[in-house]
């Protein structure tokens, strides 16, 4: 514990012959002298705290240089939040089912915007800006939306008694956003009061996540007690329109509507009208895959640390090495900025592409396709200095949707003028795979290994063996001592 506030030597400042501190006073009375040793004490102790704190600060900082520290990168809706889920369910899964309660409402709330994003549709495009009618099209697989054709061509009044009935399904929205987020400032895809709001993204979800939002949910859920409360009314409105979400997901008009749209709502992130008895109902418990498949933003960077509950009870120093800290960013555009401070002390970087994006373009910036953005981004993140020592790792995601969207007739090539091979998966994610590794190869600063992987990260059997190669190249690349691994 540092002294230096009992130092005797005053030091000297200003003109010469004025000392600092200027104690004791030549002429001080008792009444002074006992206020000065006061104030002295009180300072004391105000320097011990501060030292105090630094010390935790050093030691906290000493037990960080012992994590492994993982850098999750890439665009926004890349995966890069699912594949932490991944790690988490393979290496910490008691904790991860304990907070998997608390994913319910995320999920539902994924379902109830879905159905207020058809409503909205179906209510017509009138009060809709040209804008959204633009961005509900980002979604679209087609490479030329139609989503201006008039609404009012598939519009069926059969639908008003459904709409009516469904309704209420707004103020369970209103009430999940609000239980999410709490203190949170409103955001843009927050609920703007009653009024409905033609969302860009049906299910989109948007609330600072990290674990401060599971927690509140838990501890609102604890602390409530027997009472019921907002959430449980919303829950029961969600489960008295099971019925009519099916209808309303089933209707004719509804799917002829998003059609014409262009709208392929189950190729969005958090689709879970499939789901709907289930997931409405009021017993429902999230599954894994469930959870694998919700859709909460990332907003800022948020710090992630994970325990591998097979090093429960040995000793420290093991535990400390089977400590993971995972930093999991915002991939939308104007959150790239916060990243870099991250590069800096980082043991591992793995960067997602979605291979599906090659017919889209991001949601915050409608005039750039994802797949170019992805390898801009790519080529960013391999010239970068600061990461030229970490371990990379590139995983080349969603190929069940490339997939899904080749075979639905989809042209990599009406996308991609360079592609000249047959449009089927294998040569597409084969391309890709080429092209990535190329930039990798021609942007590094030095010589760097790449572990490549096409993957699914929302498919828990196959995810289980890539996260088993990803943590055993990165334990090896940073070398751990064996014990460690
Ligand atoms: N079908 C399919 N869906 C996936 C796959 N990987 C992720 N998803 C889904 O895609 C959505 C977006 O994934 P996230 O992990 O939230 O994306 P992110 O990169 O963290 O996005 P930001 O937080 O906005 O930066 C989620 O609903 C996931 O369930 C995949 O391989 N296939
Ligand atoms: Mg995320």
């Amino acid at each position: 514990m540092s002294t230096r506030r009992e130092s005797t030597s005053p030091i000297q400042i200003g003109p010469v012959g004025q000392s600092w501190p200027p104690y004791p006073p030549a002429e001080e009375t008792e009444l002074e002298r006992a206020l000065r040793l006061e104030e002295e004490k009180e300072a004391k102790k105000k320097s011990d705290v501060i030292d105090e704190a630094i010390e935790v600060e050093r030691n906290e900082l000493k037990k960080r240089k012992q994590y492994i520290k993982v850098l999750l990168l890439g665009q926004a809706e890349s995966g890069k939040s699912t594949i932490l889920k991944q790690f988490q369910l393979n290496y910490a899964p008691k904790a991860f089912q304990a907070e998997s309660e608390a994913w319910r409402a995320v999920i539902q709330l994924n379902l109830v915007r879905t159905v207020n994003f058809i409503l909205d549709i179906m209510a017509g495009s009138s009060n809709m800006t040209s804008e959204e009618k633009e961005s509900a099209a980002t979604y679209s697989s087609s490479p030329q939306p139609n989503a201006n054709r008039s609404s009012s061509e598939t519009r069926n009044d059969d639908l008003g008694p459904l709409k009516t009935r469904l309704a209420p399904l707004r103020q369970v929205e209103m009430i999940l956003v609000n239980r999410l987020s709490a203190d949170e400032p409103r955001r843009s895809g927050s609920l703007d009061g009653l009024t409905p709001k033609y969302y860009s993204r049906a299910s989109e979800v948007s609330i600072r996540g990290g674990t401060g939002w599971k927690a509140l949910v838990q501890r609102k859920q604890d602390s409530r007690g027997s009472e019921p409360d907002d959430l449980d009314q919303a829950r029961q409105i969600l489960e008295t329109c099971q019925k009519d979400i099916v209808a309303l997901w089933k209707s004719p008009p509804v799917q002829q509507q998003l059609r014409q749209s262009d709208i392929v709502l189950r190729d969005q992130s958090g689709f879970f009208l499939d789901d709907t008895r289930r997931i409405a109902s009021q017993k429902y418990k999230p599954t894994f895959p469930d959870i694998l498949k919700a859709r909460l933003q990332t907003i800022g960077v948020e710090e992630h640390s994970m325990t591998f509950e097979s090093a429960e009870g040995q000793s420290a120093a093991a535990q400390a090495g089977k400590t993971w800290l995972f930093y999991d960013v915002g991939g939308s555009k104007g959150q790239r900025a916060a990243w870099a401070p991250y590069f800096d002390d980082v043991n591992a970087m793995i960067f997602l592409c979605s291979m599906a994006g090659f017919n889209q373009t991001l949601s915050e910036d409608r005039s750039v396709n994802r797949l170019l953005d992805s390898l801009t981004l790519w080529k960013t993140i391999c010239s970068s200095k600061l990461l030229s020592n970490v371990t990379f790792i590139l995983l080349l995601n969603k190929c069940d949707l490339l997939e899904a969207k080749l075979k639905g007739g989809e042209l990599f090539a009406r996308y991609v003028r360079s592609f000249k091979e047959a449009n089927d998966f294998k040569h597409v994610s084969e391309y890709l795979r080429g092209k990535f590794i190329a930039i990798h190869k021609s942007q590094s600063a030095r010589k760097r290994a790449l572990h490549v992987h096409l993957t699914c990260a929302i498919d828990i059997e196959v995810m289980s063996h890539v996260i088993v190669r990803l943590r055993e190249a990165i334990l090896v690349d940073n070398l751990m001592s064996v014990d460690l691994i």
